[in-house]
């Protein structure tokens, strides 16, 4: 499995993933004991960024899609979630933007990887991770996944995301077929994503899929869209980690 390129190793070794230089055949975690990586995704209500942020998730989603319930716009001012602990990586969820307007938001918002929605080319995930960021790209899940057709993304992302196909680009609130991941054999860790629940948490622990490296919980874990139950996401926090990881 391939490092993220952009990843702190305190961050790699928690998911078992290979350290800096630590390049392995295998497609599966490696390093043990290890624990899924949690991404909450959504964040917009200044109070529950606080409550959610003091849970101490790995990653914090920001989106920056206008059409999206959750979009940002000027509800949180870029010094509340600069402010935000170093230790939780920020990342900006777009679709389809340009690069250029991409480095400005992350410059501006203090974000350290961006997670790509829509079309983004195998060109422009590699301009964005040549910039320095971590470079997440997603892919909706309907019947099926051509593998093949991610190959042009491995050099370029640190991340594979696999999300629910919905009406929306994202945040459908469905979940879809785990086992087409079964057959997941490229060298790019993912985090599993679409409708997870806290009724989901045993079977993540134990799920066994080459690859999966890290869960992503939006819109089963609020109370209002981009208004994150943090009581909700302490539960699941709890359930999908370890004692003292
Ligand atoms: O959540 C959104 O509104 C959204 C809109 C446009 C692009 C991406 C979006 N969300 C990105 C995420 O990472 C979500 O967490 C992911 O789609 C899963 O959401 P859900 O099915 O609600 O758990």
């Amino acid at each position: 499995m391939k490092t993220p390129r952009h990843l702190p190793a305190d961050v790699a070794l928690a998911a078992g993933l290979p350290g800096p230089g630590q390049a392995s055949e295998s497609a599966t975690r490696l390093v043990g004991p290890s624990r899924l990586l949690v991404k909450v995704c959504g964040m917009r209500d200044a109070a529950a960024l606080a409550e959610v942020a003091a849970l101490k998730p790995d990653f914090l989603g920001f989106i920056f899609a206008p059409a999206s319930p959750r979009f940002v716009g000027d509800v949180l001012a870029p010094a509340q979630v600069q402010a935000l602990p170093a230790s939780i990586w920020k990342v900006g969820v777009f679709v389809n933007e340009t690069t250029e307007t991409m480095l400005a938001t992350a410059a501006r918002f203090g974000l350290g990887a961006v997670q790509l929605h829509g079309q983004e080319t195998p060109a422009q995930c590699e301009e964005l991770n040549e910039a320095g960021l971590l470079v997440m790209k997603a892919f909706s899940v309907g019947k099926s996944v051509d593998f093949d057709a991610l190959m042009p993304y491995v050099p370029h992302c640190d991340f594979f995301l696999f999300d629910t196909k919905g009406a929306a680009p994202g945040g459908n609130g469905a979940v879809f077929d785990w086992d087409l991941l079964k057959h997941y054999h490229l060298p790019v860790p993912y985090f599993l994503a679409g409708g997870l629940g806290v009724e989901h948490a045993a079977e993540l622990v134990t799920l066994q899929l080459p690859g999966l490296v890290g869960v992503d919980l939006n819109s089963r874990f609020e109370t209002a869209p981009g208004v994150k139950d943090a009581r909700r996401v302490g539960q699941m926090l709890a359930a999908l980690r370890p004692p003292h990881s």
